[in-house]
């Protein structure tokens, strides 16, 4: 039966997921909810995910949310066994966990209070949240010491959830990566070594861009 993918082409988490079924070759029916639209909301899309958010993957009858959570299960469930995305190696699989959460609970997190209530909401710049932010690039620069991807010397995880993030903050233009060097290096990597990296992220991130496009349009007004 085919995997059903319900996403939004510019989120990051959604192209998180698409970056992992392009690095395992798994072929996605992809369905687009458009959330400015309060499609998420539909009845029957609340009977898949109760908390209504993209990316919803439908397997079958088995429904799963939180991108991260997907990512696992895609490749724990479509992955050869010694898949290097996500090491069995107790320790490996631990470091790519770490940076997979570092992701969902500092860095994206940081991004999105810093940047989205200007963009969405209109509000000032706050001075506190960007130095957060930065904050959090910095701890990523440093985790890329030394190290060619951001969990050791293979693509894991880790990469495509923090290279969905790192695009999209880069396509705001609100930091310079200029100031991380790790970090532009280890992107400019990540943009060549990931599979379908075009297609499965950088098109969702025009997307990205015309839309704060549009959103910066209705302020300047
Ligand atoms: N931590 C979640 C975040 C999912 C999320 O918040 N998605 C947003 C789009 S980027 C969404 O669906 N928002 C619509 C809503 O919450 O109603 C993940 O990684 O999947």
């Amino acid at each position: 039966m085919a995997l059903a993918l319900y996403y939004t082409a510019g989120s990051a988490p959604c192209r998180l997921v698409l970056l992992v079924a392009a690095a395992l070759n798994i072929q996605l029916d992809l369905n687009p909810v458009n959330l400015r639209a309060g499609e998420q909301f539909n009845p029957e899309f609340l009977k898949l995910n109760p908390q209504h958010t993209v990316p919803t993957l439908v397997d079958g009858d088995f429904s799963l949310w939180e991108s991260r959570a997907i990512s696992r299960y895609l490749v724990s469930k479509y992955g050869d066994e010694n898949n290097s995305l996500y090491p069995s190696d107790p320790q490996a699989r631990a470091v790519v966990d770490q940076r997979l959460d570092f992701d969902l609970g500092t860095l994206y997190p940081r991004f999105g209070g810093y940047f989205y209530p200007q963009i969405f909401g209109g509000a000032k710049a706050d001075e506190a949240l960007l130095k957060k932010l930065e904050e959090a690039l910095v701890f990523l620069n440093t985790f890329l010491e030394g190290n060619t991807y951001a969990a050791g010397d293979k693509l894991t995880l880790a990469d495509l959830s923090l290279v969905a993030t790192v695009s999209t903050i880069d396509a705001t233009g609100i930091v310079s990566l200029d100031k991380y060097p790790n970090v532009q290096k280890w992107f400019e990597l990540v943009k060549t070594s990931a599979p379908g990296y075009d297609k499965a992220n950088q098109a969702g991130i025009d997307e990205f861009k015309a839309l704060l496009a549009s959103f910066k349009a209705k302020t300047e007004l």
